[in-house]
């Protein structure tokens, strides 16, 4: 994982200013000081007063650098030449090596290199036919119109280090209900006349080879968007072209009105995490019937995606929109990664049914929905207590606050309110906890044969537990002493006594 927090501290220091002036004077529309401040806006932070106080000031300028490096071109370089073949690793080892991570690499390595490995595998996928083409244009098309056309409530997201406060049309959850009925709707009526949604199974390679172009291309655009043509003024360069491709150089670009994360993240992405699981669902059920192990997971995503939409005016508030501009990280993440890793374990269970038997269905169900109740009902502290200004009760109590101040980009001064009871109390990123077991129970129903079906499970460990991290260097230097006395109340990041 790259650690931007790291990239982004070091340039705070000055390293990155050289290029970072190179950028401002070559595109000329950044507006910032020769301070580095544009990728720090990029993080989603403010001036605090915490930076001084950081260990790793300390460092030698030749470490930094060195950091600097590997933090913002070598890591991302490795990401973007690696991910893009791990989702077809996955599609590979589903459907030809019986979900065997063993057996793929088994075969991948008796080629004469792994390249020629590798090589081999990719010739085995389909460049997309008509047909899955046309579906995810129509697909795509379809979800701008309804977020054009759905009804919602505008709401406004967190005001942006540039003092921007980006609007949204909260029509998320209707968009969710209606796309889903559509689903059925259509899988109900047209399987009679020979249409079925699984053919988005049979041709998944197809689908992420189309799916993996459209973004590559899609993110060059949203970069060179971010320098010539930005949406707002939370837009800018580091100075380092494959940093910016990876990272974004905008942190919510608009193309013609329409939000390009709102459509990324949650219309396609989100969405088409949704209707995959149903696809699987289908699937399933057309080669063996009613499976219990893949319902007890596709119920369990569904209940948590509908929560997503449910609550997705919250996501507003999120690292992923408050921090993450709009580059391949995010966006290509959103529309490849998602359909390809997210899916996996039901994907998986299609070719490997296994019946679990009422009790350890119900188990992992229950478990799964509690951990479903506890993420969200983190998320909608955090939320209640900043809508209602902290006049509000968190598990019946009155919730304990740290009034938090910090400034703008531009020195103006706000303040915000740190929750540190209910589950904020517990620890300071606990709600990743119950997200983790979450992902768990919907891939255990799998059981033990392969390790491919917690794939998704490994890189949300991997994931969640670095942004725990990110998320405290970012909130140290947005309030600094604030944040001090927030971590001496609530001292462990994840988990309580342990981490
Ligand atoms: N399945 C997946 O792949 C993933 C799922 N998730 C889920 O998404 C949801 C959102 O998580 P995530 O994006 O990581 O962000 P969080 O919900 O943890 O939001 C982090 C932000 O919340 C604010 N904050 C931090 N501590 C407090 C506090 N004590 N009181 C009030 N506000 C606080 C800070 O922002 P501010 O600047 O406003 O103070 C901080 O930057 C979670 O449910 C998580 O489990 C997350 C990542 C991956
Ligand atoms: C390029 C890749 C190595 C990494 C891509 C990662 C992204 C696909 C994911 C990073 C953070 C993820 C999410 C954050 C928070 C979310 C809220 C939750 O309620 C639903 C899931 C999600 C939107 C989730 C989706 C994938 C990421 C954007």
């Amino acid at each position: 994982m790259v650690d931007t927090a790291e990239a982004e501290q070091l340039i705070r220091q000055g390293l990155g200013r050289r290029g970072m002036r190179r950028a401002n004077g070559s595109n000329g529309r950044s507006g910032t000081s020769s301070s580095g401040r544009e990728l720090s806006a990029g993080a989603g932070d403010v001036l605090s007063e915490g930076i001084q106080g950081y260990g790793r000031l300390t460092q030698s300028p030749g470490l930094q650098r060195l950091k600097l490096f590997l933090n913002m071109t070598v890591s991302p370089i490795l990401l973007i030449a690696f991910v893009p073949n791990l989702v077809i690793f996955i599609w590979f080892t589903v459907v030809h090596c019986d979900g065997s991570y063993w057996t793929m690499l088994t075969k991948l390595f008796s080629q004469r290199s792994i390249i020629t490995g590798i090589a081999d595998m990719w010739r085995l996928v389909n460049t997309p036919s008509t047909p899955v083409v046309s579906i995810l244009v129509a697909y795509g098309l379809y979800a701008l119109v309804m977020m054009r056309l759905l009804p919602g409530k505008m709401v406004k997201g967190p005001v942006t280090p540039k003092g921007n406060v980006p609007v949204y049309k909260d029509n998320g959850f209707v968009y969710y209900l209606v796309t889903l009925a559509l689903f059925w709707g259509l899988t109900y009526f047209l399987r009679p006349y020979g249409y079925t949604p699984s053919i988005i199974y049979d041709r998944f390679d197809e689908v992420l080879f189309a799916l993996n172009a459209f973004s590559l291309v899609f993110c060059l655009f949203l970069y060179l968007k971010g320098l010539f043509a930005p949406s707002s003024s939370d837009s800018g360069s580091s100075g380092n072209v494959i940093f910016d491709y990876y990272w974004g150089t905008e942190l919510y670009p608009r193309i013609f009105g329409f939000d390009v994360k709102l459509f990324t993240n949650c219309r396609f992405g989100m969405m088409g995490w949704a209707l995959l699981v149903c696809v699987h669902a289908v699937k399933s059920y057309e080669l063996h019937g009613f499976v219990d192990s893949m319902f007890v997971s596709v119920a369990l995503q569904l209940i948590y995606i509908t929560k997503f939409f449910w609550w997705e005016a919250g996501y507003m508030s999120t690292i992923d929109i408050m921090v993450d501009r709009a580059g391949f990280y995010i966006c290509w993440g959103c529309l490849v990664y998602i359909p390809g890793l997210y899916t996996s374990p039901t994907f998986y269970m299609v070719s490997q049914p296994v019946i679990l038997g009422l009790p350890l269905a119900a188990l992992f169900l229950i478990c799964g929905a509690v951990a479903i109740w506890v993420n969200y009902e983190a998320d909608m502290q955090k939320q209640m207590v900043r809508g209602s200004n902290g006049n509000c009760l968190v598990w019946g109590r009155k919730p304990e606050l740290i009034h938090a101040r910090y400034c703008l980009e531009n020195g103006q001064e706000k303040e915000s309110l740190l929750l540190a009871s209910g589950w904020w109390g517990m620890a300071r990123h606990f709600h990743y906890v119950p997200e983790i077991t979450l992902a768990l129970c919907w891939s255990i129903p799998a059981l033990f044969h392969n390790i491919l079906p917690y794939s998704y499970l490994i890189f949300l460990v991997i994931l969640l537990v670095h942004r725990t991290f990110r998320d405290d260097e970012k909130c140290a230097r947005k309030y600094g002493s604030f944040w001090q006395q927030y971590c001496k109340k609530v001292p462990h990041k994840m988990v309580p006594y342990l981490f």
